[in-house]
C-alpha cells in the first residue's frame, strides 16, 4: 500500500520578521491540504533581543555559539514569543495547531554538539526523533509547530538549526509517510544571481551543487541549509524544495527541486 503524503513547511528567519508576510504564509499554511507540519526559525529575532540587552551573539558555520544567556534569549524566543504567536495565528485561520519544543512529549531527543576547537555551547546535534508521538498528533488532526529547541532528556534544553530540525523530522517520518520538505524564506528559492529573483536555478543535483560551492554561486545560510536538502533526500525523503513563502500556494510560483 501507498504511504500517506506528508507536508513538512520551514519558514525561515526573514519572513517570521516582517508580519505581513507571515500572515500571508500562515493563511496559506492553514489552506494547505492533507497531513502537514510547521517548522520554524527566528534567528533574526534572537538576535535583535541579543542585541537589545547588550549581547553580540556570533555565528559560526551557520550555527549560533549558544552560551548561557543566549540559551535563555532562544528559549523566550523560540518557544515562547514566535511559537505561541505563529499558533494562535494559525488557530485564527481555524488550523488547529499544536506549538511544540523538541522537549515536549520528547519529539526531538539531541545531544550537545561536540566540534574540535569550537565551543558551540548549548547547541544540540539531533540523535532521533518521536514518530510515535507526533504520529498521534497528525492521525488525530493536530498540527504540529516545531521551534528549534531540542533536549537531551537530561534536563539540558539545546538551540538546534531549525533547517535541520525540519530536515530530521521529514527523514524520521518518512518510515511512515511519503514525505515533501518545503524550505521557504525571502528569496525565490535558490538564485544563480543573488540579486536577481528572476534567476532562479529550477533543478539542483548534488554534482551541480559542488560546481554551484566553488564558483561562490551558492554561499552563507544557504550551504548548510543545501547540506540538510541533500541530507534528507539520501534519507528517504521523497521531495525536497526550496522556495519562497508564496510556493505552497501558488502553481506558478518557480522553485528550486533538488536531487540527488
Ligand atoms: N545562491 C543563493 N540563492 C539564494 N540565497 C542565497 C544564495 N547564496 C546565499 N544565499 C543566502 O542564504 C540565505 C538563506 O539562508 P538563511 O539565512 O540561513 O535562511 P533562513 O532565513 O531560512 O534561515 C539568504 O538570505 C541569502 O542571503
Ligand atoms: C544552533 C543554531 O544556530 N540555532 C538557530 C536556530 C534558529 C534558526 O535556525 O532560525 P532561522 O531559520 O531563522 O535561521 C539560531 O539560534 O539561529
Amino acid at each position: 500500500m501507498s504511504k500517506q503524503q506528508l507536508h513538512i513547511v520551514k519558514i525561515g528567519g526573514n519572513i517570521i520578521n516582517n508580519s505581513e508576510l507571515l500572515s500571508s504564509f500562515l493563511k496559506d499554511f492553514s489552506e494547505l491540504k492533507g497531513l502537514k507540519i510547521l517548522v520554524h526559525g527566528g534567528g533574526k529575532k534572537a538576535t535583535e533581543l541579543a542585541n537589545s540587552i547588550g549581547l553580540e551573539p556570533k555565528m559560526v558555520n551557520g550555527r549560533r555559539i549558544t552560551d548561557e544567556a543566549n540559551l535563555e534569549i532562544v528559549t523566550m524566543v523560540y518557544a515562547g514569543l514566535l511559537n505561541k504567536n505563529i499558533v494562535a495565528e494559525l488557530q485564527q485561520n481555524n488550523c488547529n495547531a499544536l506549538g511544540l519544543s523538541g522537549t515536549d512529549a520528547n519529539c526531538i531527543l539531541a545531544h550537545k554538539r561536540i566540534v574540535k576547537d569550537i565551543d558551540y555551547g548549548f547547541a544540540g546535534d539531533i540523535d532521533a526523533v518521536n514518530t510515535n508521538a507526533i504520529n498521534v498528533f497528525l492521525q488525530n488532526e493536530i498540527i504540529p509547530v516545531f521551534c528549534a529547541i531540542s533536549h537531551d532528556k537530561k534536563g539540558q534544553l539545546l538551540n538546534t538549526n531549525a533547517d535541520t530540525i525540519a530536515s530530521e523530522l521529514a527523514i524520521g517520518l518518512s518510515n511512515l509517510y511519503d514525505v515533501s520538505l518545503v524550505y521557504t524564506f525571502e528569496k525565490n528559492g535558490v538564485l544563480l544571481t543573488i540579486e536577481d529573483e528572476d534567476s532562479v536555478i529550477e533543478d539542483i543535483d548534488s554534482k551541480k551543487y559542488e560546481t554551484l560551492k566553488s564558483d561562490n554561486i551558492i554561499a552563507d545560510g544557504m550551504l548548510p541549509k543545501m547540506e540538510n536538502c541533500f541530507h534528507a533526500l539520501s534519507k528517504g525523503v521523497s521531495k525536497v524544495i526550496i522556495g519562497n513563502p508564496t510556493v505552497i500556494s501558488n502553481q506558478n510560483q518557480k522553485f528550486t527541486t533538488l536531487t540527488l
